[in-house]
């Protein structure tokens, strides 16, 4: 049963809100509290204005028309502050939202197996969490600031403009629903690229990312215009769909400036001779025109909303999928109600079991592994060899909890890792990883990553026992020169011992070098071996190679063969015993023990 992770619910915005919006809940009450004055302020505004028309402007009373346009400023000053405000407010809530799902994305992210990084895949994971965000942050951004503005603005709106005039009623009744027909059609066009978008914008982050890191694999290969190629097919695709919504967009507001402005010249070809024949006065007519505009622009405000809303809710399914993905193993929960003791706290020194493990990737045929036995005593030093392929890796990922075994179990001092809490496992295995990854910072910063306290002398030992010190020493800042950003400042072995020194200063009760010596020089090889041997002490490790030298003397030598253990004991036992052994010995050896 190797697919373990649970996919989300359909797409959809509510479910991933609820109760994220809770903590914003007494700062979104004093925002709406702001937008209801704003809009009743600028429900006010043009009512003023009428009257100054009507009763300051028709009639020559200037002592009125500098009281009311008092009155205007004081309405139109405490009308701005509010909407200032609540556009601040609306914005500090959707950015701390927005903050919110970044954490709980990179946290759900963080307990990922490599099962579940392969699913999603670092470039979409990467969109997830931050392109996706964002369009959430946009959408609530806009719905916070119409939420009251919009609905008082338009209903009442339309009770400001029947009080002005009843007649001219009739041009809202054409326009409102000439507007939401029009702006309907568009946002309907516009649900199919919003969909698209994110899926384009993943696809350009992929091919970007597999070129940057690719690099001098495309030089080498002179693939340049290939790749380019490949990036343009991706980079047109995406602005094909980015130029759709663009379009629809644009329509979106020119069939909302079209609808409005003949509305207006309505508005003023029926009231214009009416007023000419004194049926209505100057300032309702503009008050009106005030309030078409008023109205037509809530009506815009809410349509946008269903503009932002299809990008937004795709978006939100996307998101919704990463944070439901129960990760298939490290993120697990133990299998017992109390996580088991750390080995490391009151165990003896770590001692490593795989008992029948088999295992799986994914939708593979046939299992990698087949029930494979193998146990690793402190103190000793247990290797595996075994041909390309032959499942090397994936045993060290089972033992590291980066996998878990379909069948059988992965034990250390009898415990199961399963049960073991994240950290102790972490405590308990020290792993130097096939391809070394260094972090950005400096090389001590990188060394005390597995214990953030260690000393500079802890430092020194490990860099010396990795055959380390005399690079660093050379370096112009020591152990505090920085180094880029996965290690590409460091040649290939440099990198490589310095991954081995940084599991040396996290002092583990388990250490395990998958194919960690293969960047070295035979007689770099040898020292680190040996100087690990002078102080390793107790630890138990488990040693992965290709190269028969690195584990000739190794206690207990496992050879793999397509998954299954051929054969087990010593060197001398294992060229006498097994067969694949031999051949190994045969083709790497001879020509090594002969120099
Ligand atoms: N993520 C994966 N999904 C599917 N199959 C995989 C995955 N990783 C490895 N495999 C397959 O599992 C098998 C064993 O791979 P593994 O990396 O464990 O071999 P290995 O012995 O470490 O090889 P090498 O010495 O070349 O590193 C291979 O056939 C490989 O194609």
């Amino acid at each position: 049963m190797p697919n373990r992770s649970r996919t989300a619910s359909p797409p959809t915005l509510v479910p991933l809100l609820r109760g994220r919006l809770r903590p914003y809940a007494p700062q979104i009450a004093l925002l709406l509290a702001l937008q209801l004055v704003q809009a009743l302020g600028m429900l006010l505004l043009p009512a003023l204005n009428a009257d100054i028309v009507d009763h300051g402007v028709v009639r020559g009373d200037t002592g009125y028309i500098l009281r009311q346009g008092g009155l205007m400023l004081a309405a139109t000053l405490v009308q701005a502050t509010a909407a200032a405000a609540a556009v601040y407010l609306g914005a500090k809530t959707s950015m701390g939202l927005g903050r919110d799902l970044r954490s709980a994305l990179f946290g759900r992210v963080q307990g990922f197996s490599a099962e579940e990084f392969g699913r999603f895949g670092a470039p979409s994971l990467i969109t997830r969490t931050t392109n996706d965000v964002q369009q959430i942050q946009m959408l609530i951004f806009v719905l916070l600031t119409l939420l009251v503005t919009a609905p008082l603005m338009g209903f009442g709106g339309i009770a400001m403009a029947l009080r002005q005039d009843t007649a001219l009623t009739g041009v809202l009744v054409v326009a409102i629903p000439v507007l939401v027909a029009a702006v309907s059609l568009v946002i309907a066009a516009m649900t199919g690229p919003s969909q698209l978008m994110q899926g384009r914008i993943d696809e350009v982050n992929r091919v970007l990312r597999e070129q940057i890191t690719g690099i001098r694999v495309i030089r080498a290969f002179v693939r340049e215009r290939g790749e380019h190629e490949r990036f343009g097919a991706a980079n047109t695709a995406l602005t094909g769909v980015a130029q759709r919504l663009g379009r629809l967009q644009a329509y979106f507001g020119a069939s909302a400036i079209t609808v409005s402005s003949l509305a207006s010249v309505a508005v003023v070809a029926l009231g214009g001779p009416r007023i000419v024949d004194d049926d209505m006065q100057a300032g309702a007519l503009i008050a009106f025109l005030n309030y078409l505009a008023q109205i037509l622009i809530a009506v815009m405000m809410a349509m946008s909303v269903f503009v932002l809303a299809p990008r937004a809710r795709v978006a939100a399914g996307r998101i919704k999928e990463v944070l439901d993905t129960e990760p298939a193993t490290i993120g697990a929960a133990p299998r017992d109600a109390a996580p088991a003791p750390s080995p490391q706290a009151d165990g003896p020194p770590g001692r490593l079991d795989l008992s029948g493990v088999v295992f799986s990737y994914p939708g593979a045929e046939h299992p990698v592994l087949h029930g494979v036995d193998l146990s690793v005593r402190p103190g000793e030093t247990t290797a595996v060899i075994g041909s390309t392929g032959a499942g090397k890796t994936t045993l060290v990922k089972l033992v590291a909890r980066l996998l878990t075994p379909d069948e059988g179990s992965v034990r250390i001092d009898g415990t199961d890792v399963r049960d073991l809490d994240r950290g102790a496992l972490a405590r308990t295995i020290g792993l130097v990883p096939q391809r070394a990854h260094l972090f950005s910072g400096t090389i001590a910063s990188n060394l005390r990553y597995g214990d953030p306290d260690a000393d500079t002398g802890r430092l020194w030992q490990a860099l010396e026992i990795a055959q380390a010190a005399d690079f660093v020493r050379g370096l112009p800042d020591g152990p505090d020169s920085v180094i880029g950003q996965g290690g590409t400042t460091v040649s290939g072995g440099q990198r490589q011992r310095l991954a081995i020194a940084r599991a040396l200063v996290a002092r583990p009760r388990i250490y395990v070098f998958d194919d960690a010596f293969s960047a070295l020089d035979t007689a770099t090889d040898a020292a680190v071996r040996s100087a690990l041997d002078e102080h390793l002490g107790d630890a138990a490790r488990l040693v992965v190679a290709q190269r028969v030298s690195t584990i000739r003397s190794a206690d207990r030598i496992v050879v793999l063969d397509a998954g299954r253990v051929e054969a087990v004991g010593t060197h001398d036992e294992l060229v006498a015993a097994s067969a694949t052994y031999a051949e190994i010995v045969d083709s790497q050896l001879v020509p090594e023990e002969a120099s």
